[in-house]
């Protein structure tokens, strides 16, 4: 059995759960664990002198127990997928790559967590302008929501400064413009993972 494992990270609304869900949807045996699924509770994030909560740092976030599911996923990826409910399958017509198991680790800071970097194979980080940025962000409501000052003041600051730390530390992510289309990031992305498929299952 083989295992590839994917990062599709990137700014806030880059698109990442679309691309992310979007491969998911047509590779056989993989799995999405996104990173925000593991923002701690509200009452555990700091708040800075404005009002802001401190969102946007790691430290907001339980990377302890995001890493605990991805070592389990490594260790058994069926048992992994039966306990999620899913069964192994064969995938349609590329009967040579079934040994493969794929996981999409899907977040805004993957590449700000060290241990992640060791372990994932293929680095994609998605990329769009300021305004694009704030006008998709706007239009979508969080859970709390973003308070009035909220991108400007806390969210797009902390972007720059996470983005800068990582391409100090990381120098093999591949960068994807996501002001493209939804269909021409999924095939890009998508052809570059089947032919890694190929090359683990020496079928290249
Ligand atoms: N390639 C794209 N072109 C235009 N809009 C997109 C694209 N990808 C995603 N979107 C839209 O942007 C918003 C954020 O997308 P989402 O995938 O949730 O981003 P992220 O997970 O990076 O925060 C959604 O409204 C989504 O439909
Ligand atoms: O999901 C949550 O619990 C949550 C609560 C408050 C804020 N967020 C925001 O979620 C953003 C990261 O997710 P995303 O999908 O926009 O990349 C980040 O910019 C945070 O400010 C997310």
């Amino acid at each position: 059995m083989k295992k590839l494992i994917i990062g599709i990270g990137g700014i806030t609304n880059g698109g990442k759960s679309t691309l992310a869900r979007s491969l998911h949807e047509h590779i056989a045996n993989s799995y999405i664990i996104a990173q925000d699924t593991f923002f701690k509770d509200d009452s555990f994030v700091a708040v800075d002198s404005r009002g802001f909560k401190q969102y946007d740092v790691l430290d907001a976030l339980n990377m302890d127990k995001m890493m605990n599911k991805i070592q389990t996923w490594q260790k058994d990826p069926v048992s992994f997928l039966a306990s999620h409910g899913l069964r192994a399958q064969s995938p349609r017509g590329l009967e040579t790559l079934k040994d493969v198991y794929v996981l999409i680790i899907e977040g805004f800071l993957i590449y700000n967590y060290r241990p992640f970097n060791e372990i994932i194979d293929k680095k994609y980080f998605l990329h769009i302008p300021y305004d694009i940025c704030k006008a998709r962000r706007c239009s979508r409501t969080y859970n709390p929501p973003d308070p009035s000052g909220y991108f400007d003041g806390h969210v797009w600051p902390m972007y720059l400064k996470n983005r800068k730390e990582m391409e100090d530390t990381v120098t093999d992510i591949v960068y994807l413009d996501g002001t493209q289309s939804k269909h021409q990031l999924f095939s890009t992305v998508y052809k570059q993972i089947e032919m890694e498929m190929q090359r683990l299952t020496g079928n290249d």
